[in-house]
């Protein structure tokens, strides 16, 4: 445990909770050193503040935290994951959540709690490329997929650098949507569908000078990010040329900006799904003027906002964003999220 980040945690404490010079002399001195669990969920809170990357700041207060810091059996910590896959879903009205496991002990090997696995064949890939060297580790575990383009991927869950276990998410833990298009009825025969939920576990969570290795956190989906990049991506679903054939946008020349047309028509089809589904998403415009008003509270709170412009600028129509206009310092604070290197 770190002393100078754990000084530093407690005075930040301190500071937005108005405690006296007493409590901060008094908490530095209590043995053995374990941030409380409101501690952790304001350390929590502030990491999600501090996350230079992410335009959905604005939300910070409202985290759930769930302190699982007890558990140390893989069967319990899948349990754990369920009850927090079930409880962010909350049938499709997204509550952000973070569920704290043990620091260093537990490691989850997902990128995300729930993804599509991806697969290397003769005639190009299945499912989401992204996925090929986790896919492949599962199917080493013994993990078998039916080989289609949207497979769930399961849950890998390391404890003290023993063997990692697999497990399958049964399917009634997991709120996915088929995608639609409001004008184009033809445009279902894709057949393209995205879970509901992102739920990052690959991730460190650093706060008051402890490092938890196993912290996932979620929010709801930025319709750009499916629509502008997971399905637009050459080397991900690489949808444009269908989605451009089958609304009928002609591919003759690059001039005639069809992949422009065809990437907007998908993000209108990926908002529109979301939102008959009643499941919680945000388009990138309504998610800019969001992140405006972070920085006008941040202001108000007399804190400096940090950002990294590189990602926070959304990848369709980034100049029609305040955010593109305006510099923001990347500088790094804590209580944030950091990436670990690969278990696997
Ligand atoms: C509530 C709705 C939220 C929205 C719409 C949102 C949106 C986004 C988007 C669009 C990105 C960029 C992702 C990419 O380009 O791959 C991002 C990054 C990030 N967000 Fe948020 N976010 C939300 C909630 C959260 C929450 C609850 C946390 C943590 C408690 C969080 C932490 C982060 C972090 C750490 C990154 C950077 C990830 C990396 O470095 O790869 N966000 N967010
Ligand atoms: N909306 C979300 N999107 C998000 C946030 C952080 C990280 C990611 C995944 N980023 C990695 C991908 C894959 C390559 C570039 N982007 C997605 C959230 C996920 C968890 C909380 S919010």
């Amino acid at each position: 445990m770190n002393k100078q980040e754990m000084y530093n945690f407690f005075n930040l404490y301190k500071k937005e909770y108005q405690k006296t010079d007493e409590w901060l002399a008094e908490r530095l001195q209590q043995k053995p050193y374990q941030l409380t669990t409101e501690e952790l969920t304001f350390g929590a809170r502030v990491a999600w503040r501090n996350s230079n990357k992410c335009i959905g700041r604005l939300f910070w207060q409202s985290l759930h935290v769930f302190d699982e810091r007890h558990l140390i059996e893989e069967e319990a910590i899948f349990e754990a994951l369920l009850r927090h896959i079930d409880f962010a879903t909350n049938d499709g009205k997204i509550r952000p959540t973070q569920t704290v496991f043990t620091p260093e002990r537990v490691r989850i090997w997902n990128h995300q709690l729930i993804r599509y696995a991806g697969y290397e064949t003769d005639n190009g890939i299945i499912g989401d490329s992204d996925s090929l060297q986790f896919t492949k580790m599962c199917m080493e575990l013994g993990w078998q997929g039916d080989g289609t383009n949207f497979d769930l991927l399961p849950l890998v869950i390391q404890v003290d650098g023993r063997e990692a276990k697999w497990f399958e998410i049964p399917k009634k833990h997991v709120l996915e949507v088929e995608m639609t298009h409001p004008e184009y009825d033809s445009f279902a025969e894709l057949q393209l569908k995205w879970y509901a939920v992102p739920i990052i576990s690959s991730m460190g969570f650093s706060c008051g000078g402890v490092e938890f290795t196993a912290a996932p956190f979620n929010g709801w989906y930025m319709g750009t990010e499916i629509g502008a990049r997971n399905f637009a991506d050459v080397e991900r679903y690489n949808m444009l040329p269908a989605v451009a054939d089958k609304i009928g946008i002609l591919r003759e020349s690059n001039s005639s900006l069809w992949k422009d047309r065809a990437l907007v028509e998908l993000n209108i089809a990926v908002l529109h799904s979301f939102k008959m589904a009643g499941v919680s998403i945000v388009d990138h415009h309504t998610a800019a003027q969001q992140f405006k008003l972070f920085e006008q509270q941040e202001e108000a709170a007399d804190r400096e906002v940090t950002g990294n412009w590189t990602w926070l600028i959304p990848p369709l129509s980034p100049a029609t964003t305040h955010i593109f206009h305006k510099p923001i310092s990347n500088e790094i604070k804590k209580p944030n999220y950091f990436y670990q290197k690969s278990p696997f």
